[in-house]
């Protein structure tokens, strides 16, 4: 169904395309980068060779003024339907002192309720952007139809105001930096639960053969999360909505909804960036040794109370 190959020469032109930018940062002041220390109880690369970011593999001053000088427009595509609005106020206001400052950065805010939107004091070169959106019945055609909806965006407004995009649970807080080494082509993140030990088979992959995200259990990288992704505005919303909806024509959801259709994508079409679950961990797990920085976590919420069908 996907070819590598042309995938393969793609992504390394692509990503050649953003290092070159390296070339003209001269005159900054940093520590001297090593090629014998750096850290040890992690592994920083993917076995496609690609980048796995941690806290301690990059030098912030460097990698923001890499990127800077693209000077790059990134949109954050979130949704806040129902009474998840109570949420935007916290992530934007953490946003604005964690996300990519001093960078240009939209947030496009999906929702139903417009007048909920609260007026958040924005840094220079950022705004936010309303977006409306149907009201839902059951949490699941939320998470569904971000896939729906982003695409849309995508094609009548995002194309042409943005380079890069994130799309991001609106039900975080940011604690910490989350800078210009998020960014690439395609960034994902993984999934707190599943970073350490975990077998491939194990992974919440979907497994029934009938749905589109199918995964057998000889197969799989990593599990990512849906609640952090991002990269250039490629094929990869589109992709995972018409999945989905062959789906729905199927009679069938997928386990995690759209984070199985993501998973079932990154699987075939490699991450030129992996980011760390410091890129999304949880208030309501204890933070490991190995994660050194928390940069978004997700707030715990009384599902049953936020959700207009409650469960989880
Ligand atoms: C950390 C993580 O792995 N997150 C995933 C997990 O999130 P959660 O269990 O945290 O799901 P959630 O309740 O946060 O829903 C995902 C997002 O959909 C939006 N929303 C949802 C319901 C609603 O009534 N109104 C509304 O606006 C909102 O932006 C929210 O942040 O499971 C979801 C469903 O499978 C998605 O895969 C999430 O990405
Ligand atoms: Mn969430």
């Amino acid at each position: 169904m996907f070819c590598m190959c042309n995938f393969d020469k793609m992504s390394l032109i692509l990503i050649e395309t953003e290092l070159n930018f390296s070339f003209s940062c001269s005159r900054l002041k940093y520590a001297q980068p090593s090629t014998q220390t750096g850290r040890t109880d992690i592994n920083a690369v993917t076995n496609w060779n690609a980048p796995l970011v941690w806290e301690g593999t990059f030098d912030p001053v460097v990698i923001d003024a890499i990127y800077k000088k693209m000077d790059p427009r990134v949109a954050v595509v979130v949704f806040a339907v129902g009474k998840y609005t109570r949420f935007l106020k916290a992530f934007i206001e953490t946003g604005e002192k964690f996300f990519l400052v001093g960078f240009n950065v939209t947030y496009y805010i999906h929702t139903d309720r417009e007048n909920e939107v609260p007026k958040v004091t924005l840094g220079k070169g950022r705004k936010i952007t309303t977006v409306p959106v149907p009201s839902a019945n059951r949490w699941q055609d939320v998470v569904l139809g971000r896939m729906k909806w982003a695409t849309l965006t995508i094609e009548k407004t995002i194309r042409n105001e943005a380079d890069y995009l994130f799309m991001m649970d609106i039900d975080s807080v940011f604690y910490s930096r989350f800078g210009a080494e998020s960014l690439s082509r395609l960034s994902a993140v993984l999934h707190r639960g599943y970073y350490k030990n975990t077998p491939r088979e194990k992974f919440p992959y979907e497994r029934r053969p009938e749905s589109k995200a199918y995964i057998p259990a000889e197969e799989g990288d990593y599990y990512y999360t849906a609640a952090v992704w991002g990269g250039y505005l490629g094929d990869m919303y589109k992709y995972c909505y018409e999945m989905s909806e062959e789906d729905t024509k199927n009679k069938i959801e997928a386990v995690w909804q759209e984070e199985s259709h993501l998973n079932k994508y990154l699987l075939y079409n490699k991450p030129t960036k992996v980011l760390s679950p410091e890129y999304l961990w949880s208030d309501y797990d204890k933070v490991p040794a190995d994660i050194k920085v928390v940069r978004i976590s997700q707030l715990v919420k009384n599902y049953a109370e936020v959700r207009p069908n409650g469960g989880h």
